[in-house]
């Protein structure tokens, strides 16, 4: 019974021993197994602080997340889609891994890896733009993580430079899977119940009650943020892979550029520069670069270059993809 009211939970830690057999280690942690330190900035719904654990002196950042205002705000259903998505995006260097969640009466806690470099976005602002070998870095891990997402059946549907942060090696950590969306779960049932129909678990009933409902009837259709918003999310209210791919190749021209393809005075104007895709690329925007947001900003998603053609694309000429990328020295932003 202790451990209930230390807000402590009992976590599974699968581990694969050196000769390679998996075994599971009953992990159990609490508020009390950590330090709190500094804070490392704030959400709607949280606060983000880092941590170090008492026993390993690992450092971590903790997302403390209040539930009476998530209960107020009505955003449960976002917890648990940051929880389900972050726990099966568990084993990539470009997403931030999910390691234990707990709670106590007043917070949820969701222990994390600590992205000491901080959001992508403020390198981005501070040097104005980057120049193309640094967008070829960071766009290429970018895109490996954006591929090992969707390679999951994860559409993340939010990204842009605050969401991709930036670990102690200055490599890529992207965050904020709270408005991601889980495609295709695969309906798991369960033992057949008396009357020999599958058993559904409730993330299934879930899916379940929802499917056959377009997304623009669906009470949670979420909008990302308006700059990288993509034109079908705009237009038929529906989210794609290629979703994903529209604001990579604004983060891409963003890099470059200093600013995003689409920006307007308010969120309407900015919609309206996306459906008509109006924008104008600045004079001394490299060539090459220019060819692959052209082929990335396409209003129809199904004409959007796929992954493996991006990777193929003479902008990312000479990345070494996989585990290669990851291994490699970030270069000095200048
Ligand atoms: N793993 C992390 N390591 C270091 N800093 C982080 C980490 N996760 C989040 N942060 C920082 O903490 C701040 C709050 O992040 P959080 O994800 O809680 O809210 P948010 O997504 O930024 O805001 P909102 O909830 O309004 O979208 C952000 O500025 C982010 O840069
Ligand atoms: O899904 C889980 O892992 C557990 C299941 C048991 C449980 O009670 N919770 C918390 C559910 C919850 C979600 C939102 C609010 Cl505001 C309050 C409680 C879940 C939880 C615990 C800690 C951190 C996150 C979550 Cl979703």
């Amino acid at each position: 019974e202790e451990w209930k009211d230390r807000g402590a939970a009992v976590s599974i830690q699968r581990h694969v021993d050196s000769n390679g057999n998996q075994t599971h280690r009953i992990v159990k942690k609490g508020v009390q197994d950590f330090n709190f330190g500094r804070t490392l900035g704030e959400g709607s719904y949280s606060t983000v602080l880092a941590a170090t654990d008492r026993q390993t002196l690992t450092e971590y950042a903790i997302k403390v997340l209040d539930k009476r205002h998530i209960i107020k705000e009505k955003k449960v259903k976002y917890v648990n889609i940051e929880k389900n998505t972050l726990n099966r995006l568990g084993d990539h260097p470009g997403i931030v891994r999910l390691y234990y969640t707990f709670q106590d009466e007043r917070s949820l806690y969701f222990v994390l890896d600590l992205a000491t470099g901080g959001e992508l976005l403020g390198f981005v602002k501070k040097l104005g733009s980057f120049d193309e070998e640094c967008t070829r870095f960071y766009g290429a891990q970018i895109l490996d993580a954006i591929e090992y997402m969707h390679s999951k059946g994860v559409i993340h549907r939010d990204l842009k430079p605050e969401n991709v942060l930036l670990d102690d090696q200055m490599h890529v950590k992207i965050t904020d899977f709270g408005t991601a969306k889980i495609l295709d779960i695969p309906p798991q049932t369960r033992a057949s119940n008396s009357d020999g129909k599958p058993q559904l678990d409730r993330q299934d009933q879930d899916f379940a009650n929802n499917i056959g409902i377009p997304d623009h009837e669906r009470a949670n259709s979420f909008v990302g943020t308006a700059e990288y918003v993509s034109p079908e999310l705009l237009t038929d209210k529906s989210a794609c892979k290629g979703s994903d791919l529209w604001a990579f190749g604004c983060i891409i021209f963003q890099l470059l550029a200093g600013r995003p393809p689409f920006k307007a005075g308010n969120e309407y104007q900015t919609f309206q520069k996306i459906v008509n895709l109006e924008y104008q690329f600045p004079p001394g925007f490299p060539a090459v670069a220019r060819d692959l947001v052209e082929r990335l900003l396409v209003l129809d998603p199904t004409k959007r270059l796929t992954i493996e053609n991006i990777k193929s694309h003479p902008f990312f000429e000479g990345v070494l993809w996989g585990k290669q990328l990851w291994k490699q020295k970030a270069p000095r932003l200048k």
